[in-house]
Protein backbone atom coordinates (compact mmCIF):
# COMPACT_ATOMS: atom_id res chain seq x y z
CA UNK A 1 0.00 0.00 0.00
CA UNK A 2 1.02 3.47 -0.87
CA UNK A 3 1.08 6.16 1.63
CA UNK A 4 -0.65 9.63 0.95
CA UNK A 5 1.49 12.13 1.64
CA UNK A 6 0.06 12.74 5.15
CA UNK A 7 -0.11 11.62 8.48
CA UNK A 8 -3.22 10.00 10.13
CA UNK A 9 -3.66 12.56 12.46
CA UNK A 10 -3.67 15.45 8.94
CA UNK A 11 -6.82 13.16 8.11
CA UNK A 12 -8.72 13.49 11.55
CA UNK A 13 -7.74 17.01 11.50
CA UNK A 14 -8.99 17.89 8.39
CA UNK A 15 -12.51 16.30 9.12
CA UNK A 16 -12.76 19.26 11.63
CA UNK A 17 -11.25 22.05 10.01
CA UNK A 18 -11.84 21.59 6.77
CA UNK A 19 -15.37 22.69 5.47
CA UNK A 20 -16.41 25.13 2.70
CA UNK A 21 -19.90 25.91 4.70
CA UNK A 22 -19.88 26.92 7.99
CA UNK A 23 -21.33 23.99 9.52
CA UNK A 24 -20.31 23.51 12.86
CA UNK A 25 -20.89 27.42 13.76
CA UNK A 26 -24.75 26.69 12.60
CA UNK A 27 -24.73 23.86 15.53
CA UNK A 28 -24.21 26.49 17.95
CA UNK A 29 -26.52 29.50 16.44
CA UNK A 30 -29.69 27.77 15.52
CA UNK A 31 -32.35 29.03 17.85
CA UNK A 32 -34.21 25.68 19.03
CA UNK A 33 -32.66 22.44 20.35
CA UNK A 34 -34.31 20.84 17.67
CA UNK A 35 -32.71 22.81 15.06
CA UNK A 36 -29.45 22.68 16.90
CA UNK A 37 -29.57 18.64 16.85
CA UNK A 38 -30.50 18.56 13.13
CA UNK A 39 -27.35 20.90 12.70
CA UNK A 40 -25.09 18.04 14.61
CA UNK A 41 -26.26 15.81 13.07
CA UNK A 42 -25.16 17.20 9.51
CA UNK A 43 -22.16 18.40 11.24
CA UNK A 44 -21.82 14.58 12.20
CA UNK A 45 -22.04 13.10 8.52
CA UNK A 46 -19.86 15.91 6.85
CA UNK A 47 -16.89 14.32 8.93
CA UNK A 48 -17.57 11.25 7.30
CA UNK A 49 -15.76 11.82 3.76
CA UNK A 50 -14.89 9.70 1.25
CA UNK A 51 -11.13 8.04 1.40
CA UNK A 52 -9.28 6.95 -1.29
CA UNK A 53 -8.40 3.78 -2.41
CA UNK A 54 -5.13 2.22 -2.06
CA UNK A 55 -3.21 4.86 0.09
CA UNK A 56 -3.15 5.45 3.48
CA UNK A 57 -1.71 8.17 5.59
CA UNK A 58 1.00 7.46 7.50
CA UNK A 59 0.79 5.51 10.84
CA UNK A 60 1.91 8.73 13.86
CA UNK A 61 4.59 8.90 16.00
CA UNK A 62 3.73 8.68 19.92
CA UNK A 63 3.60 12.31 20.80
CA UNK A 64 3.35 13.43 17.01
CA UNK A 65 0.91 16.45 17.24
CA UNK A 66 -0.80 18.43 14.75
CA UNK A 67 -1.80 21.90 15.65
CA UNK A 68 -4.20 23.95 12.57
CA UNK A 69 -6.36 27.02 13.19
CA UNK A 70 -9.25 27.86 10.64
CA UNK A 71 -10.52 31.67 11.36
CA UNK A 72 -11.41 31.38 15.23
CA UNK A 73 -11.51 27.65 15.58
CA UNK A 74 -8.14 26.41 16.83
CA UNK A 75 -7.86 22.45 16.47
CA UNK A 76 -5.22 20.24 18.00
CA UNK A 77 -4.65 16.81 17.44
CA UNK A 78 -2.33 13.99 19.95
CA UNK A 79 -0.62 10.61 19.03
CA UNK A 80 -1.36 10.00 23.16
CA UNK A 81 -0.54 6.28 22.68
CA UNK A 82 1.41 3.82 19.95
CA UNK A 83 0.47 0.78 21.19
CA UNK A 84 -2.26 0.57 20.60
CA UNK A 85 -2.56 3.35 18.64
CA UNK A 86 -5.26 5.93 19.99
CA UNK A 87 -5.92 9.50 19.00
CA UNK A 88 -6.81 12.55 20.56
CA UNK A 89 -8.52 15.66 19.37
CA UNK A 90 -9.49 18.81 20.92
CA UNK A 91 -10.58 21.83 19.04
CA UNK A 92 -12.05 25.37 20.25
CA UNK A 93 -13.88 28.26 19.33
CA UNK A 94 -14.18 31.30 21.33
CA UNK A 95 -16.48 33.42 18.81
CA UNK A 96 -18.90 30.67 18.48
CA UNK A 97 -18.68 29.06 21.73
CA UNK A 98 -18.11 25.17 20.76
CA UNK A 99 -15.62 22.76 22.12
CA UNK A 100 -15.25 19.23 20.40
CA UNK A 101 -13.04 16.64 21.71
CA UNK A 102 -12.19 13.21 20.15
CA UNK A 103 -10.52 9.93 21.41
CA UNK A 104 -10.29 6.89 18.90
CA UNK A 105 -8.80 4.01 18.10
CA UNK A 106 -9.14 2.21 15.04
CA UNK A 107 -9.08 -1.82 15.35
CA UNK A 108 -8.57 -3.28 11.95
CA UNK A 109 -9.98 -6.97 11.74
CA UNK A 110 -8.76 -9.23 8.45
CA UNK A 111 -11.22 -10.59 5.77
CA UNK A 112 -10.26 -12.14 2.91
CA UNK A 113 -11.98 -9.27 0.58
CA UNK A 114 -12.00 -6.68 2.66
CA UNK A 115 -10.70 -4.99 5.95
CA UNK A 116 -13.28 -4.19 8.75
CA UNK A 117 -11.82 -1.21 11.39
CA UNK A 118 -14.01 -0.59 13.77
CA UNK A 119 -13.08 3.39 14.83
CA UNK A 120 -13.50 2.86 18.71
CA UNK A 121 -13.95 5.76 21.11
CA UNK A 122 -16.11 9.08 21.35
CA UNK A 123 -16.33 12.21 20.14
CA UNK A 124 -18.05 14.82 22.01
CA UNK A 125 -19.55 17.92 20.54
CA UNK A 126 -20.06 20.92 23.22
CA UNK A 127 -22.22 23.83 23.06
CA UNK A 128 -20.97 25.89 25.71
CA UNK A 129 -23.23 28.82 25.70
CA UNK A 130 -26.63 26.49 25.68
CA UNK A 131 -24.64 24.04 28.16
CA UNK A 132 -25.36 21.13 25.70
CA UNK A 133 -23.10 18.10 24.74
CA UNK A 134 -23.87 15.96 22.34
CA UNK A 135 -22.14 12.53 22.37
CA UNK A 136 -21.36 10.39 19.15
CA UNK A 137 -19.56 7.37 17.53
CA UNK A 138 -18.00 7.18 14.48
CA UNK A 139 -19.38 4.42 11.55
CA UNK A 140 -16.69 1.30 10.66
CA UNK A 141 -14.23 1.85 7.91
CA UNK A 142 -14.21 -0.84 5.03
CA UNK A 143 -11.48 -1.00 2.99
CA UNK A 144 -13.01 -3.53 -0.22
CA UNK A 145 -11.23 -5.20 -2.77
CA UNK A 146 -13.26 -7.69 -3.66
CA UNK A 147 -15.61 -7.42 -6.11
CA UNK A 148 -14.87 -3.66 -6.19
CA UNK A 149 -12.43 -2.21 -4.39
CA UNK A 150 -13.17 0.89 -2.45
CA UNK A 151 -13.39 2.30 0.47
CA UNK A 152 -16.61 3.26 2.79
CA UNK A 153 -18.17 3.61 5.65
CA UNK A 154 -20.20 0.79 7.00
CA UNK A 155 -22.40 0.57 10.46
CA UNK A 156 -24.26 2.40 13.11
CA UNK A 157 -23.77 5.84 14.31
CA UNK A 158 -25.28 7.08 17.71
CA UNK A 159 -25.73 10.90 18.83
CA UNK A 160 -27.17 11.68 21.85
CA UNK A 161 -27.96 15.07 23.58
CA UNK A 162 -28.73 14.14 27.33
CA UNK A 163 -29.59 18.18 27.69
CA UNK A 164 -32.64 17.96 25.43
CA UNK A 165 -33.80 14.24 25.15
CA UNK A 166 -32.72 14.01 21.69
CA UNK A 167 -31.45 11.53 20.06
CA UNK A 168 -30.09 10.33 16.47
CA UNK A 169 -29.63 6.56 15.09
CA UNK A 170 -27.87 6.69 11.61
CA UNK A 171 -27.15 3.51 9.36
CA UNK A 172 -24.32 3.66 7.13
CA UNK A 173 -24.71 1.19 4.30
CA UNK A 174 -22.62 -0.04 1.50
CA UNK A 175 -22.89 -3.13 -1.58
CA UNK A 176 -21.43 -6.22 -0.53
CA UNK A 177 -21.70 -7.43 -3.43
CA UNK A 178 -23.95 -6.35 -5.79
CA UNK A 179 -23.20 -2.56 -7.08
CA UNK A 180 -26.28 -0.93 -6.75
CA UNK A 181 -26.19 2.89 -6.69
CA UNK A 182 -29.18 3.35 -4.83
CA UNK A 183 -27.65 1.50 -1.78
CA UNK A 184 -23.78 2.52 -2.11
CA UNK A 185 -22.59 4.47 0.70
CA UNK A 186 -26.47 5.20 1.58
CA UNK A 187 -27.26 6.64 4.69
CA UNK A 188 -30.87 5.66 6.46
CA UNK A 189 -31.95 7.03 10.05
CA UNK A 190 -34.05 8.42 12.53
CA UNK A 191 -33.86 11.19 15.01
CA UNK A 192 -36.30 10.87 18.22
CA UNK A 193 -37.22 11.99 21.58
CA UNK A 194 -35.38 9.23 23.57
CA UNK A 195 -38.19 9.93 26.18
CA UNK A 196 -41.29 9.41 24.16
CA UNK A 197 -39.07 7.48 21.61
CA UNK A 198 -41.31 8.87 19.06
CA UNK A 199 -39.51 9.63 15.91
CA UNK A 200 -39.61 13.09 15.28
CA UNK A 201 -37.61 13.20 11.39
CA UNK A 202 -36.55 10.82 9.28
CA UNK A 203 -33.27 10.75 7.80
CA UNK A 204 -32.44 9.45 4.11
CA UNK A 205 -29.77 9.60 1.59
CA UNK A 206 -25.93 9.60 0.45
CA UNK A 207 -23.07 10.36 2.64
CA UNK A 208 -21.18 11.41 -0.35
CA UNK A 209 -24.15 13.67 -2.29
CA UNK A 210 -27.17 14.58 -0.38
CA UNK A 211 -29.09 13.64 3.33
CA UNK A 212 -32.56 14.71 3.71
CA UNK A 213 -34.68 14.34 6.53
CA UNK A 214 -38.54 14.33 6.43
CA UNK A 215 -40.78 15.46 8.72
CA UNK A 216 -42.84 12.60 10.01
CA UNK A 217 -45.91 14.37 11.19
CA UNK A 218 -45.88 17.56 8.10
CA UNK A 219 -44.54 15.18 5.57
CA UNK A 220 -42.23 17.64 4.54
CA UNK A 221 -38.24 16.77 3.21
CA UNK A 222 -35.61 19.22 4.02
CA UNK A 223 -31.85 18.97 2.81
CA UNK A 224 -29.81 18.72 5.72
CA UNK A 225 -26.89 17.86 4.21
CA UNK A 226 -25.04 18.28 0.82
CA UNK A 227 -21.81 17.15 0.55
CA UNK A 228 -21.00 19.31 -2.53
CA UNK A 229 -21.26 22.34 -0.72
CA UNK A 230 -19.45 21.75 2.18
CA UNK A 231 -16.67 19.63 0.96
CA UNK A 232 -15.84 20.64 -2.05
CA UNK A 233 -12.98 23.03 -3.25
CA UNK A 234 -11.41 22.32 0.24
CA UNK A 235 -7.93 24.68 0.73
CA UNK A 236 -5.19 23.16 1.77
CA UNK A 237 -3.47 24.46 5.25
CA UNK A 238 -0.69 26.85 5.06
CA UNK A 239 2.46 27.77 7.59
CA UNK A 240 1.29 31.21 8.69
CA UNK A 241 3.85 31.67 11.30
CA UNK A 242 6.88 28.74 10.67
CA UNK A 243 8.75 29.43 13.74
CA UNK A 244 5.59 28.70 16.10
CA UNK A 245 5.49 25.12 14.35
CA UNK A 246 6.78 22.31 17.32
CA UNK A 247 9.07 19.74 16.61
CA UNK A 248 6.03 17.09 17.33
CA UNK A 249 3.98 18.69 14.67
CA UNK A 250 2.89 16.01 11.57
CA UNK A 251 4.31 18.01 8.59
CA UNK A 252 7.54 18.57 10.29
CA UNK A 253 7.70 14.45 11.23
CA UNK A 254 6.88 13.38 8.05
CA UNK A 255 8.02 16.41 5.75
CA UNK A 256 11.18 14.28 4.60
CA UNK A 257 9.09 11.53 3.53
CA UNK A 258 6.45 13.71 2.16
CA UNK A 259 8.55 15.43 0.27
CA UNK A 260 10.60 12.47 -1.80
CA UNK A 261 6.91 11.02 -2.36
CA UNK A 262 6.27 14.07 -3.77
CA UNK A 263 9.29 13.81 -5.82
CA UNK A 264 7.86 10.42 -6.81
CA UNK A 265 11.44 8.94 -4.51
CA UNK A 266 10.38 5.79 -3.29
CA UNK A 267 13.70 4.95 -2.26
CA UNK A 268 14.23 7.85 -0.80
CA UNK A 269 10.69 7.90 0.79
CA UNK A 270 11.17 4.44 2.62
CA UNK A 271 14.20 4.93 4.04
CA UNK A 272 13.27 7.96 5.46
CA UNK A 273 9.97 6.27 6.79
CA UNK A 274 12.04 3.40 7.78
CA UNK A 275 14.15 5.96 10.10
CA UNK A 276 11.08 7.41 11.88
CA UNK A 277 10.03 4.11 13.15
CA UNK A 278 13.70 2.86 13.84
CA UNK A 279 13.90 5.71 16.12
CA UNK A 280 10.14 5.65 17.61
CA UNK A 281 10.74 1.41 18.30
CA UNK A 282 14.47 2.85 19.85
CA UNK A 283 12.19 5.52 21.87
CA UNK A 284 10.14 2.50 23.02
CA UNK A 285 12.73 0.30 24.32
CA UNK A 286 14.60 2.88 26.13
CA UNK A 287 11.47 3.84 27.97
CA UNK A 288 10.45 0.43 28.76
CA UNK A 289 14.36 -0.40 30.12
CA UNK A 290 13.39 2.96 32.39
CA UNK A 291 9.94 1.89 33.62
CA UNK A 292 8.56 4.83 32.11
CA UNK A 293 5.24 5.34 30.93
CA UNK A 294 4.50 7.87 28.66
CA UNK A 295 2.69 11.09 29.22
CA UNK A 296 0.83 13.20 26.50
CA UNK A 297 1.59 16.67 26.50
CA UNK A 298 -1.95 18.06 26.04
CA UNK A 299 -4.00 15.46 27.18
CA UNK A 300 -4.97 13.42 30.41
CA UNK A 301 -5.79 9.80 29.12
CA UNK A 302 -7.34 7.32 31.10
CA UNK A 303 -8.49 3.49 30.16
CA UNK A 304 -11.07 0.87 31.41
CA UNK A 305 -11.90 -2.27 30.18
CA UNK A 306 -15.57 -1.61 29.99
CA UNK A 307 -15.74 2.59 28.78
CA UNK A 308 -12.25 1.73 26.42
CA UNK A 309 -9.61 4.95 26.04
CA UNK A 310 -10.85 8.25 27.13
CA UNK A 311 -8.62 11.66 26.95
CA UNK A 312 -9.33 14.84 28.35
CA UNK A 313 -7.80 18.02 27.15
CA UNK A 314 -5.26 19.72 29.88
CA UNK A 315 -6.39 22.61 28.95
CA UNK A 316 -9.63 24.85 28.50
CA UNK A 317 -9.04 26.37 25.30
CA UNK A 318 -6.91 25.38 22.26
CA UNK A 319 -4.55 28.30 21.13
CA UNK A 320 -3.90 29.64 17.85
CA UNK A 321 -2.09 27.63 15.64
CA UNK A 322 0.68 28.22 13.30
CA UNK A 323 -0.71 26.45 10.52
CA UNK A 324 -3.86 28.07 9.03
CA UNK A 325 -6.59 27.40 6.84
CA UNK A 326 -6.50 30.22 4.17
CA UNK A 327 -10.06 31.40 4.20
CA UNK A 328 -12.24 30.49 0.69
CA UNK A 329 -12.83 33.59 -0.81
CA UNK A 330 -16.60 34.27 -1.34
CA UNK A 331 -16.36 35.73 -4.72
CA UNK A 332 -20.20 34.14 -5.36
CA UNK A 333 -22.55 36.56 -2.92
CA UNK A 334 -21.39 34.91 0.27
CA UNK A 335 -22.29 31.52 -0.69
CA UNK A 336 -20.35 30.33 2.02
CA UNK A 337 -22.42 31.45 5.03
C1 LIG B 1 -4.63 -2.26 8.40
C2 LIG B 1 -4.52 -0.94 7.74
C3 LIG B 1 -4.59 -1.05 6.25
C4 LIG B 1 -5.61 -0.06 8.25
C5 LIG B 1 -5.25 1.40 8.12
C6 LIG B 1 -6.42 2.14 8.59
C7 LIG B 1 -6.25 3.66 8.55
C8 LIG B 1 -5.96 4.12 7.14
C9 LIG B 1 -7.56 4.20 9.10
C10 LIG B 1 -7.79 3.65 10.51
C11 LIG B 1 -8.68 4.67 11.22
C12 LIG B 1 -9.05 5.65 10.14
C13 LIG B 1 -9.57 7.00 10.56
C14 LIG B 1 -10.81 6.81 11.42
C15 LIG B 1 -11.63 7.99 11.58
C16 LIG B 1 -11.49 9.09 10.82
C17 LIG B 1 -12.33 10.27 11.16
C18 LIG B 1 -13.03 10.77 9.96
O1 LIG B 1 -13.74 11.93 10.32
C19 LIG B 1 -12.05 11.05 8.85
C20 LIG B 1 -11.24 9.82 8.50
C21 LIG B 1 -10.52 9.20 9.69
C22 LIG B 1 -9.40 10.13 10.10
C23 LIG B 1 -9.95 7.80 9.31
C24 LIG B 1 -8.79 7.85 8.32
C25 LIG B 1 -8.23 6.47 8.00
C26 LIG B 1 -7.82 5.70 9.25
C27 LIG B 1 -6.65 6.39 9.91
Amino acid sequence: MFNLPKSQLQCYGESVYCNNSDILSKCAKQETSLERFTSVVAWSISTMRPLMFGVAPYNPVLGETHHVSRGTLNVLLEQVSHHPPVTALHATDEKDKVEIIWCHRPVPKFYGTHIETEVQGKRQLKILDRNETYIMNSPNLVIRFFPMPGVDWLGNVTIKCQETGLEAELNYRGNSFLPRPSVHRSIKGKIVMSSSSKTIYVVDGHWDRIVTMKDVFSGKVTVIYNAKEVIAGLKTPTVNDSKGILQSESTLVWAEVSKNILQKCWAKAKEAKTCIEERQRELAREAKLKGESWIPKHFTISHSKESGWDCLPNQKLVCSAPIIVPPVESHDGGECN
